[in-house]
This record gives C-alpha cells, sequence and structure tokens, in this order.
C-alpha cells in the first residue's frame, strides 16, 4: 500500500485575475477550489490511476471537514487526525501572466495531536511505500520527517522524501527510496544555478551520495532526469503543452512514478510517465485526468521518437474504452429522461 502524508493540507484557492495591482481591488474572471497539500495531490493522482493509496495527515476545522469529505466523494481512503481548533488552510493561487502563490501557515498542532497521528503511522509496514512531503507546520519540529523515518525504520517501508532543504538532507541518511525535489531547489542546496537536466546530474550523484536510493530531478519546460538506484541515468525531455496551472504538476511526477513502478515497470519508462504526468497536471485545472495524461503520454513518446512500451498502451486502450462506455451509458440515460 501507499501511505501519503500531508501535514499541512490545504483547500487551493485558484483565481484567475485580469489585473494584479498591489494596493487596488482586483477582478478575477473566474475560479475554482481543489483539495490540496502536496500528499492529497499525490493520492489524488494515484486514485486517478487507479492504484489504492491512503491519505495520512491533520486536518482542522471546516476547511478540514470539507478536504475529507470531498477525499470520500472521490474514492480515496483516508486517515486524518482532526484537531478541535483552529482550520485547515486556504492556500491562494493567483494565475495571472505570472503565477503568484500565497501559502497559509496552518493551524497550530498541539503535541498531543503528532503523537496521535505517529501512533496511527503504525500502520505502515513491510512492503508499503510512505510519501512524506510538503511543508511542516511552524507548531511541528522541523525534524518531523527524520522523527517518523526512524520511528518507522527497520520495518522494510519505502520511503519517498520530496522536501525543501534542510528537511530533504536531513532525511537522506535514512535512504529513501525516492526523493524529487527541483532544480531550484538542488541549485539552493548547493549554492548554484542550474536549468537544464544535463546541468542537474552532477547534483543528483551528490544527493545519491549523501543517501538517496533514486534521485529524480525536475527542471520544468526542460525536463527532468533520474539517476537511479543502478547508478543508470535517464534524461526525459517535456511534451509541449499550453500551461494552466503548474500547482501539483511535481506531485504528480512523484504519483506517475511510484504507480509505474509498484506495477514493476522498469525505471526509464517510470520516468517518462512521470514526467507525461506532471506536464498533464500543468495542461489541467487540478490534478490531471487520466485522458489528458493518455494525451500527453502519446505526445512525449512521439517527440521522443520512440513507441510506446505495451504495458503503458494496453493500460490507455483500456482507459479509452472504459470511457467510451461511460459516455455510451451517460448518452442512454439521458435519452431515456428525454
Ligand atoms: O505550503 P507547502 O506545504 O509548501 O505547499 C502547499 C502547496 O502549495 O503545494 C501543493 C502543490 O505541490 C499545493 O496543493 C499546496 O497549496
Amino acid at each position: 500500500m501507499i501511505y501519503t502524508m500531508t501535514l499541512n493540507p490545504a483547500l487551493d484557492y485558484v483565481m484567475h485575475p485580469l489585473t494584479l495591482d498591489m494596493g487596488f481591488t482586483n477582478r478575477s474572471s473566474s475560479e475554482e477550489l481543489h483539495c490540496g497539500g502536496n500528499g492529497i495531490n499525490i493520492s489524488t493522482l494515484l486514485n486517478e490511476l487507479d492504484v489504492p493509496s491512503i491519505a495520512m495527515g491533520i486536518a482542522a476545522g471546516f476547511t478540514g471537514d470539507y478536504l475529507l469529505r470531498r477525499l470520500q466523494e472521490k474514492g480515496i481512503a483516508s486517515n486524518f487526525v482532526c484537531l478541535d481548533r483552529g482550520y485547515t488552510r486556504i492556500n491562494i493561487k493567483l494565475n495571472g501572466i505570472v503565477m503568484t502563490m500565497v501559502n497559509g501557515m496552518g493551524p497550530k498542532i498541539p503535541e498531543k495531536k503528532v503523537d496521535e497521528l505517529l501512533g496511527r503511522m503504525d500502520i505502515v509496514g513491510a512492503g508499503d511505500t510512505l510519501v512524506l512531503t510538503g511543508s511542516i507546520p511552524n507548531s511541528l519540529p522541523e525534524d518531523m520527517y527524520s522523527q517518523v523515518m526512524r520511528r518507522l525504520g527497520g520495518r522494510g517501508i519505502q520511503f519517498v522524501v520530496d522536501a525543501p532543504g534542510q528537511l530533504l538532507m536531513e532525511a537522506l541518511e535514512m535512504h529513501p527510496f525516492l526523493i524529487k525535489p527541483n532544480n531550484h531547489e538542488v541549485g539552493r542546496i548547493y549554492g548554484v544555478n542550474i536549468e537544464e537536466p544535463e546541468e542537474c546530474m552532477p547534483y543528483a550523484h551528490k544527493l545519491q551520495e549523501a543517501g538517496a536510493r533514486n534521485v529524480i530531478i525536475s527542471c520544468g519546460g526542460h525536463g527532468s532526469l533520474l539517476l537511479d538506484e543502478n547508478g543508470a541515468e535517464h534524461i526525459v525531455p517535456t511534451a509541449k503543452i499550453k500551461l494552466v496551472n503548474a500547482t501539483g504538476a511535481g506531485d504528480s511526477m512523484v504519483a506517475g512514478f511510484l504507480a509505474q513502478v509498484t506495477r514493476g515497470v522498469d525505471y526509464e519508462t517510470a520516468l517518462i510517465f512521470a514526467s507525461a504526468c506532471g506536464t498533464a497536471t500543468a495542461a489541467s485545472k487540478g490534478i490531471a485526468k487520466r485522458a489528458t495524461i493518455d494525451r500527453v503520454v502519446s505526445a512525449l513518446y512521439k517527440k521522443m521518437g520512440r513507441a510506446i512500451p505495451g504495458t503503458i498502451a494496453q493500460a490507455m486502450e483500456n482507459n479509452r474504452a472504459r470511457e467510451a462506455a461511460v459516455a455510451a451509458a451517460e448518452a442512454a440515460d439521458q435519452g431515456e429522461k428525454n
């Protein structure tokens, strides 16, 4: 089972402002509300790919209630500790000419609730994957991820860590199965300015030497790289799309990679699929739907001049057939109503 942990989930309120003039009232042309927080985004995409996961974390107040209800409605299993005070944050994403984000701080989390969550995490066991990702609310210790990993270490759990700076570096000594920083985060860690996957590869080696087993570094529109645990280097370009909203694109990459690796697919194919998932989310309102992912997978393989591998092509075919059956059933239903 894949478990995702979101200590500071959010409702992502995406606005499309027509202007962004500081000190004035600006108007938005449309708005959307999505369940967010990195782990929740990963569970959402896994669910879209029919890969079961359990989303764990801490929720609070009316926004937390809404978030948990939406997860349930989508069929995403969850196991959240609920706080008696405060509310799950609402993160503002201003999707104008330049994307601007204002992320909330999140509720204050009392120690007994942290202990309750740690206790619940004991369900994670041998053969499971635990994804630790996203910011840590101020009221939690900075080494929270390492604490969790030390507590659960030695049980045969695969850890995935997607966290910035010190949080990531501290986690490396526990030899996470996968880390996925982006080029900017890696640049900040090593004090360099790196854009292209080729420029990032030496730093992937450093991160692997420091303890990570598989290292993915995403480089936005420049593509992404994987230095796998066998020492093989893989670089994948990005399919061209019209950018809609990049929120959750990195999380979608993690989900896509895990979905394929869980099914026993080789690392290079998993990276290509991961890249397609990230790009598909960047081309979507919210986390990508399967049909968009499939379109991007086709475009990416075409760009790379390669044939889509059999297992992925078969899954795409099954999905097309399923969607056609749903559309036919809906049309028949509509016909009966008329
Ligand atoms: O404030 P954090 O925890 O660093 O980031 C939270 C967040 O920006 O990340 C997700 C996208 O990765 C969004 O769903 C969410 O709003």
